[in-house]
């Protein structure tokens, strides 16, 4: 309906888990393009220091860059989000949904209060986010852009991940759905799928991290914020439905194509010959790893 081109210029962004990692990132990128930026996160003090960040880098008179501070996995927060852009007369062009948490450690070992966590802040905070600010993007039809973010876990959950990947596979369903039904209104839905990149929540998630969930995921060397954010507003500005970050990403959508938007049609259909052809391989020598482990730990009690 619209030209695949994305140009962020006088745009108005609004990203949700923007005061650190990729959020924060995406919104430094994003306007030093030109666009004018809202970002939302639960914090108010890291909040107004991004915010301060990010003006430094203006390079344009009537640019702007605001904050709201919310706690999105409440709905009526979200709804607050709405009125208070409403009020403003602040319209978004586009929404980008970051905030995430993951928690991995063997589900045993997990609190329910961190599976509770996982299913607000990966699923709830964006579901409900979209849901209050349908009014505002199917208010005209006109170009817009939702961003969601899942992860590379969503093609292939493993190991250590339980409290995650459930909730990144529901927010890629979401996005699938949402790019359906938001069709008619010119809302052209994207999903990312990062592997590994360094942030304060990559930070953290590595201090209960198992060894072999690190070993698994070794196959994706953590990039930095920056440059993920980088890859992820190329592929915005090239019409990517969805987004992976790095190789093995793209490798593992490309094993799970099903009815999936696909990119580099023909490499990634071989590629999922490929994995159908050695896919459960890969499996099976992680299975082999995780057994010669367990009888480690046996040896050493
Ligand atoms: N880092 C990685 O390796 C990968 C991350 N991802 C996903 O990418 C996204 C960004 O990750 P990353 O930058 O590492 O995340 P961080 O944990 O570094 O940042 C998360 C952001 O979300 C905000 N946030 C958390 N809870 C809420 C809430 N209830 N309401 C509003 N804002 C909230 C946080 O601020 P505050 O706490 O102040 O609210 C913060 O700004 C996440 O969805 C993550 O799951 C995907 C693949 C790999
Ligand atoms: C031939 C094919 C070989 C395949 C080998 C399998 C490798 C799996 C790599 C998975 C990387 C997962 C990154 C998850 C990032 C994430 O979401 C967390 N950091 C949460 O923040």
């Amino acid at each position: 309906m619209f030209s695949n081109k994305y140009n962020v210029d006088g745009r108005l962004i609004v990203i949700t888990g923007g005061s650190q990692g990729l959020g924060y990132a995406l919104a430094k990128n994003l306007y030093l393009k030109g666009a004018n930026i809202i970002i939302i996160s639960r914090t108010e003090t890291k909040l107004l220091t991004c915010v301060e960040e990010i003006k430094k880098l203006s390079r344009k008179k009537d640019q702007f860059v605001d904050y709201v501070a919310a706690d999105l996995s409440k709905y009526e927060n979200c709804e607050k989000v709405r009125e208070h852009l409403v009020l403003k007369n602040l319209l978004p062009d586009d929404l980008i949904c970051c905030a995430g948490i993951a928690y991995p450690q063997k589900f045993a070992k997990i609190p329910i209060s961190k599976i509770d966590e996982g299913i607000d802040i990966n699923y709830r905070t964006a579901v409900y986010f979209v849901h209050a600010m349908l009014p505002l993007i199917t208010e005209k039809v006109r170009e817009q852009h939702l961003v969601l973010c899942s992860s590379v876990i969503a093609s292939y959950a493993f190991y250590g991940y339980s409290q995650y990947a459930p909730m990144k596979a529901a927010v890629k369903a979401f996005g699938d759905c949402m790019r359906h039904e938001l069709l008619p209104y010119g809302v052209k839905v994207h999903t990312l799928f990062p592997g590994n990149f360094e942030s304060e929540g990559y930070a953290q998630e590595n201090l209960t991290k198992p060894a072999l969930t690190k070993e698994i995921e070794g196959a994706s060397p953590a990039i930095s914020a920056e440059k993920c954010a980088d890859i992820v507003v190329k592929s915005l500005q090239n019409g990517s439905l969805y987004i992976y970050t790095d190789f093995i990403g793209w490798v593992l959508g490309s094993f799970s194509l099903g009815l999936n938007p696909r990119e580099w049609w023909f490499a990634q259909i071989f590629l999922s010959f490929v994995g159908s052809l050695v896919g459960r391989l890969v499996d099976l020598y992680h299975e082999h790893l995780i057994r010669k482990e367990s009888q480690q730990e046996d040896k050493r009690r």
